[in-house]
């Protein structure tokens, strides 16, 4: 297994370009199984998770053309992919292949939709907590699909179509969010979602749908409205950029000092994470170019940060935050809402000297004067990122073990943080 070697210190400062989102590229390329005419995303970055669903996808039949990089292109420009769901030859989605990427059960939604029937594995656990599917199930059957669970499948029926239903959600899920619309989108009648997440892949996905011929809106608030169509059609469309990836760059800046161009970074994208960013000392001005982030002189500010459903603070930056207010000059609390097991980096980062405390569902930081380097693991794929933070700053040597759950959500980590002056290097290992 690969490791990633840092030896800390060193300022960032330069250029990283933000890459085309995990979170919304995953939806969108199911979404192609909703068409029977050609899906063409651009921006699709080059992910483990990508690859694994491409493979997910080509089980049911779907051809899936990569097109690198075109003429003029810089080295970090995303792939093209066009996804062709002409015919769907396999309704079943197995349980090796969807163990190895929870949000290929999404699939469910569109096979459903189109073919009338799915047998789809459970997604099994995660690391970050139950990740239970309830609600994207009771979505499916609000519009009418027969459900049964048997031998750790969902096996789903609709022989006669779906009919448009009313949908509220006990609580926000952005999967069950995704589901619901894709299985909307061709149902008979309208359909109205409440309590429907409101992160920005959600408007993503919809606006594809819509670019599709869909007839989606509300997409973003809370109540989202759907018009059944008989059938979509194919579209191009350009993956969105990364929101976490562009919030994990900006606290590694504020972790090490320095001052970064995050290129193609969207502010709009990142809401609240933002304001955290200001309170914690970075200095932030957006451009038509992205965000420019810097952080000179003055330390650390502590922060007290609770994590939340979009327009809050991302769950998904909850750790490389944590990472941050370890060199705070103070205390800070972090209370995580979303998973009930995200704290597996508190560990690791207190090899590297960290001060933390855990009490149920909220860290309490204390602030440290310096980071020491060591050999730590990564256990998820955002507390792997947040060891990186951490060894950024650290006094020394460290080497991060386990780094396959970094390239499930971050493109050449590596080399966009080596051009700044990082000393990081991958050991194939
Ligand atoms: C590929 C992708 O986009 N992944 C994101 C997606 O994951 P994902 O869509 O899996 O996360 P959800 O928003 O569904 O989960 C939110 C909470 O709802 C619970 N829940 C969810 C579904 C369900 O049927 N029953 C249920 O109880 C979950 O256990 C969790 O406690 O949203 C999460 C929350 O923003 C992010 O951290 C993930 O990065
Ligand atoms: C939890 C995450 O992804 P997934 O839902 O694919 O596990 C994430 O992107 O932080």
């Amino acid at each position: 297994m690969d490791r990633i070697r840092i030896v800390g210190g060193n300022p960032l400062n330069g250029s990283i370009p933000i890459s085309g989102a995990k979170n919304a590229a995953l939806p969108l390329m199911i979404a192609g199984l909703l068409t029977d005419e050609k899906l063409v995303l651009e921006n699709v970055p080059r992910l483990a998770d990508v690859s694994q669903l491409q493979r997910i996808l080509g089980n049911h039949g779907i051809d899936i053309t990569v097109n690198g990089k075109r003429r003029g292109d810089d080295a970090y420009a995303g792939q093209t992919l066009e996804i062709d769901a002409r015919v769907i030859v396999d309704t079943t989605a197995p349980y090796d292949l969807v163990s190895k990427m929870r949000a290929s059960f999404w699939v469910i939604a569109p096979l459903l939709a189109r073919m009338g029937e799915a047998k789809v594995s459970l997604p099994g656990g995660c690391a970050i907590g139950t990740r239970p599917v309830d609600f994207h199930l009771d979505a499916l059957r609000a519009l009418g699909a027969e459900i049964e669970i048997d031998g750790g499948y969902v096996l789903a029926r609709a022989p006669k179509g779906l009919k448009g239903a009313r949908i509220d959600f006990p609580k926000v899920s952005v999967g069950a969010t995704h589901t619901a619309i894709m299985a909307a989108s061709l149902a008979d009648g309208e359909t109205i979602i409440e309590n429907a997440a409101r992160e920005p892949e959600i408007v993503d996905l919809a606006d594809c749908i819509n670019a599709m011929g869909g007839r989606i809106e509300g997409h973003g608030t809370s109540t989202v409205r759907i018009t059944g169509v008989p059938r979509l059609k194919g579209a191009r469309h350009c993956v969105l950029p990364d929101r976490i990836e562009t919030g994990t760059y900006a606290m590694a800046v504020a972790m090490t000092g320095g001052d970064v161009l995050l290129s193609g970074a969207r502010a709009d994208l990142l809401d609240s994470a933002l304001d955290t960013l200001r309170e914690a000392g970075a200095e932030i001005t957006v451009s038509n170019q992205g965000l420019r982030v810097k952080r000179n002189g003055a330390g650390i500010a502590p922060v007290e940060v609770t994590t939340a459903p979009f327009p809050g603070f991302p769950t998904d930056l909850q750790a490389q935050l944590m990472a941050l207010t370890t060199r705070a000059r103070g205390t800070s609390k972090i209370t995580e809402t979303i998973f009930e097991n995200r704290f597996m980096h508190v560990q690791e980062l207190a090899r590297l000297g960290a001060n933390i405390h855990l009490d149920g569902e909220t860290a309490t930081i204390e602030g440290v004067e310096k980071l020491k380097g060591a050999p730590v693991m990564a256990t998820d794929l955002r507390a792997s990122v947040s060891l990186v933070i951490g060894a950024l700053a650290a006094e020394g040597e460290s080497m991060i073990h386990r780094v396959y759950h970094l390239d499930r959500g971050f493109e050449r980590l590596e080399e966009k943080l080596s051009a700044c002056g990082a000393e990081i290097e991958r050991i194939a290992g």
